[in-house]
């Protein structure tokens, strides 16, 4: 291992999720690195978080987010809870403004040790998403899946959280669709010139819903936190929910996302460390620390 770096292993509510350190140093997380981890069952991961010395003066550090396929995102709302306990852990404070390929991304701990991470504004003008042609409404947009005159999926609502979201509504279980087969497709399909994460929700009350996520450059994934702001917002703005929504995802256990007043959509749950290593960013070779897991607690 040429130049190794400090990593954890951690998920957020089963997003699987490598937060690498590499802070003090000028290197970046290769896209064959990436690639390479994502292929090992110990280091498979959707998404890497990593890092930066900050680049704006009033910003703790930059986070380049790296999914499995090697490709960049601009946001990512569970890695960003593993990158605050990860922080808050090492530094003691609570509170953190990071700058992404999106913007500035403020989060903070709470006392319960649930991390909340203000995800920004939402975008929905279709230049924004992006979107290939122009759509004045995009609660609803023209698109389906399935025979033509009896789709599978159509008409989903479509949002910017700082990267591309498709939600299609669904009545029945949000398990009950072949998402590993139509996830791809609708991702690459053309109306996204920037790919897209797409999403299944079904609503269960106005204040919870249920969804399955397909995420662009990872695919199926245990939970997506972006998504679930995309959904949430989309729910309230198509009069499904209100602006505050538990968001049941598939690994099990809720996100709460709370669309404020001021447009600011709050995303709050858990993060959870597994275990810690050393990794070279070049080539993604690896070695896990020694020490138990109990030395952490
Ligand atoms: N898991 C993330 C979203 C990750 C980025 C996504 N795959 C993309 O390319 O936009 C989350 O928790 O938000």
């Amino acid at each position: 291992m040429t130049h190794p770096i400090p990593f954890a292993r951690m998920n957020g509510l089963g997003n699987e999720i490598l937060v690498a350190d590499l802070r003090g140093t000028s290197a970046r997380v290769a896209p064959e690195a990436a690639r390479a981890l994502a292929v090992r069952s110990e280091t498979h991961f959707d998404q890497i978080m990593a890092i930066h010395d900050p680049v704006t003066p009033g910003t703790f550090a930059y986070v380049r987010i790296h999914n499995a396929d090697g490709t960049e995102a601009g946001a990512c709302g569970n890695g960003t809870r593993c990158v605050v306990q990860a922080l808050a852990a090492e530094t003691g404070r609570r509170d953190f403004v990071f700058e992404t390929r999106a913007g500035l991304l403020e989060a903070f701990e709470r006392a319960d040790g649930l991390v909340t991470v203000d995800m920004g504004l939402p975008r929905f003008d279709w230049q924004a998403i992006p979107l290939a042609e122009p759509f004045a409404d995009t609660r609803a947009i023209e698109l389906q899946i399935g025979p033509i005159d009896a789709p599978v999926l159509h008409s989903p609502s479509v949002a910017s959280m700082g990267n591309p979201h498709a939600v299609f509504w669904v009545s029945g279980d949000v398990w009950s669709y072949a998402l590993d087969r139509f996830g791809p497709i609708l991702e690459n399909h053309p109306i996204f010139p920037d790919r897209a994460n797409i999403t299944l929700a079904r609503v269960t009350s106005a204040g919870s819903m249920d969804i399955r996520t397909w995420e662009r450059g990872a695919g199926l994934t245990g939970a997506c936190g972006s998504a679930a702001c995309a959904a949430a917002v989309s729910g309230a703005r198509t009069g499904r929910t209100g602006r505050t929504v538990a968001v049941a995802v598939p690994a099990g256990g809720e996100l709460l996302i709370e669309w404020r007043g001021d447009d600011h959509v709050l995303m709050t749950g858990p993060a959870e460390w597994e275990w810690s290593g050393t990794l070279d960013p070049a080539t993604g070779a690896f070695a896990r620390d020694e020490a138990p897991a109990e030395a952490r607690a």
